[in-house]
């Protein structure tokens, strides 16, 4: 039978405080179906083709066996940020930049004491998601980079392709494409080269393992394999992809269990010493249990759950 979670996020992260879904099991396994509230039931296509792979096909399988990953650090102090980077284990740090509730100055001062934590070995990367105009993203970036005493990639500053092409040539920091990619029309058809240096490709809202596999030979560019936030029965989707890449050049952001106050496996995909097994794992009655949304939001995404299955034909 279908399982609907919802599970509270330690800090808020893109505007949401409780993670929601809807976990399937298959003949291959189980797969999770988790589309952010925003997303139409046309943009959540992809997020069920996703999870019916996972629970009826299974994935190719890997070239490789661990993931190096980074740990996400949401709009905190610098004085959680610490806390949270130096316990993560990772050498990669993922920092949230020009949100809302958050300026220069705090992101400035939340990416020094990331440095701090992690020392002078470690990498930062900075995400912006689409927030800024090209002159506020070159400013900004710059200000970052000396704060950070170096930033590995600054990813999505602009909403388009051209914005960030256009702040590409004005910084020496590489630009990562993310949004450009995932809420694109046709993702096999972007043309990020020369817009971007890094691709961030996410299994859900690509439509799967191998979908995304297509859209990152067809983007060619090095690639970041990204969760959603999803528990362990979506990482580990995640870890399929990274796992089978061709090549693997930066840490992955799949660290993410830890922004959940809980998972449906005890077996869960949380990162020991900054990598992660490219393993799956099944949820587990009593966590499963634990977990369970209230009937009010069980009969929601039942209901979004049939539409979006109506809409991709699944
Ligand atoms: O990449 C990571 O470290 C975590 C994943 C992440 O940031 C994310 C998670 C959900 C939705 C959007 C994003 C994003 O990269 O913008
Ligand atoms: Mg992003």
């Amino acid at each position: 039978m279908d399982s609907v979670y919802a599970i509270p996020l330690h800090n808020r992260f893109r505007g949401i405080t409780v993670r929601e879904g809807v976990l399937l099991r298959g003949a291959a396994g189980w797969g999770e179906f988790c589309p952010f509230a925003d997303y139409s039931d046309v943009e959540s296509a992809p997020w069920l083709a996703a999870a019916v792979e996972a629970s009826e096909v299974g994935w190719p399988a890997p070239v490789r066996d661990r993931i190096e990953v980074n740990t996400t650090v949401p709009v905190v102090s610098p004085e959680r940020a610490h806390e949270l980077v130096a316990a993560s284990g990772c050498r990669t740090a993922k920092v949230k930049v020009a949100d809302p509730r958050s300026s220069l100055v705090d992101d400035c001062d939340r990416v020094a004491a990331v440095r701090s934590a992690l020392g002078p070995g470690g990498s930062i990367r900075v995400d912006a998601n689409t927030a800024w105009d090209v002159d506020t993203a070159v400013k900004s970036i710059r200000e970052l980079d000396r704060a950070a005493g170096g930033l590995e990639y600054v990813e999505q500053p602009c909403p388009s392709i051209e914005e960030l092409a256009a702040v590409r040539r004005q910084v020496d920091v590489r630009i990562a494409a993310d949004e450009s990619i995932r809420r694109a029309e046709d993702p096999l058809k972007v043309a990020v080269a020369g817009a971007a240096d890094v691709a961030v490709i996410k299994v859900t809202p690509l439509g799967g393992v191998r979908r995304a596999l297509e859209v990152a030979e067809a983007c060619g560019l090095p690639c970041v394999v990204s969760s959603a936030v999803e528990t362990s029965v979506g990482l580990a989707a995640g870890l399929a992809l990274a796992g089978a890449l061709p090549s693997l050049d930066f840490a992955c952001g799949l660290g993410t269990r830890s922004l959940l106050t809980g998972d449906v496996t005890s077996a869960e995909l949380s990162p020991v010493d900054g990598w992660l097994p490219v393993l799956r794992t099944a949820p587990e009655p009593d966590l499963l249990a634990s977990v369970t949304a209230p009937p009010e939001v069980r009969e929601r995404w039942l209901e979004r759950l049939g539409r979006v299955r109506a809409v991709a034909g699944l």
